[in-house]
């Protein structure tokens, strides 16, 4: 079975919509719901559904392939209480939902990132934990399972220091478990499991990158400069945490406009996506704006790279 119209449904593209999510709405139902990070295969996410139509869920992941299987499942099983979202879930946990809207989270066997050079791609860190307190309701509760006894203790210690949660315990192979294929994949290899627990008390306050709705554009009058963008591709723009380089540009003459190919970065949070500079013969003005296609989340580094790119191209004013 190809992904269809019906798969898609399960979709959810949070770029291309104002933030935070309408979570009360997305589902058709407001029911309460629970949030799955790195859902892979998806067996934990769909075996809940089933067993909960009275919940919503809401799973996050960076593999389009598991994000395919999963919408077709959700599918063949005809469920209608799953939203799935392709994106990183230390920005997603942190910029794309209200906060107290979900009453549980889950992590099952994430990836443990060992080398200290991949320490930043560990989801166990205060930051990490304090985003995940933000978005749950007080008494919702965070549950983790994995295989690295590393990741579950730095999971527990961030989690204390958060100062969100209380009753936090971090347990060596529970009774329960998750049933995903890594946990089946680990105690084939009778690895031991652990399970690490926690109840929300606290609501932190997060600066988040993303907010407003605001589509950023600029319109220049006349003529633009084209030559002064091309002394600046590929150098680097920086300001306040975040930066910002123009990588390529292409000309498409049929639509009398440039695609600007752009790299914006928020601290480390790294978007790739195309600034279009369109003319606009009836105003006899050229307007610079996001391209459509691929929108970008509208962080600080990518409203500074759209306003920064028409400043350089009004030079020829
Ligand atoms: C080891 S697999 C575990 C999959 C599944 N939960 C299980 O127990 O079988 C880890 C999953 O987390 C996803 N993942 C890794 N880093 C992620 C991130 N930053 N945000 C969202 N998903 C992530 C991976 O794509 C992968 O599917």
């Amino acid at each position: 079975m190809n992904v269809n119209v019906d798969t898609l449904k399960y979709f959810i593209d949070p770029a291309s919509m104002s933030l935070p999510v309408d979570t009360k709405n997305i589902f058709g139902k407001d029911r309460e719901l629970f949030l799955e990070v790195g859902f892979g295969n998806g067996e934990f996410l769909v075996e809940m559904a089933e067993n909960h139509p009275e919940y919503n869920f809401f799973g996050l992941e960076l593999s389009l392939i598991s994000l395919v299987k999963v919408q077709k499942q959700l599918y063949k099983k005809g469920l209608e209480n799953v939203r799935v979202a392709l994106v990183d879930a230390r920005f997603g946990v942190r910029e794309l939902f209200s906060r107290e809207s979900f009453s549980g989270f889950y992590m099952n066997f994430p990836c443990p990132w060992p080398k200290k050079s991949h320490a930043r791609k560990r989801l166990n860190d205060r930051e990490f934990l304090t985003s995940i307190a933000a978005i749950l309701k007080k008494d919702g509760f965070f549950q983790l399972y994995t295989d690295d006894d590393n990741f579950a203790m730095d999971f527990k210690r961030s989690a204390e220091a958060t100062g969100c949660f209380k009753d936090i315990e971090l347990v060596k192979n529970p009774q329960m478990g998750v049933n995903t294929r890594y946990e089946q994949k680990w105690k084939k290899e009778n690895r031991d499991i652990f399970r690490v627990y926690g109840v929300k008390v606290m609501t932190p306050n997060i600066e988040k990158i993303t907010g407003g709705e605001e589509m950023p554009h600029s319109w220049i009058g006349g003529v633009i400069d084209i030559d002064n963008l091309k002394k600046i591709i590929n150098e680097r723009f920086s300001e306040n945490g975040t930066t910002y380089i123009y990588k390529n540009i292409y000309l498409d003459l049929f639509n009398e406009r440039y695609l600007v190919e752009t790299i914006a970065v928020d601290g480390d949070f790294e978007q790739k996506f195309y600034i279009e500079v369109k003319r606009k013969s009836k105003k006899d003005a050229w307007i610079v704006r996001l391209n459509g296609h691929g929108l970008p989340y509208r962080t600080k580094a990518v409203k500074r790279a759209v306003y920064g790119l028409a400043e350089i191209l009004k030079k020829g004013e």
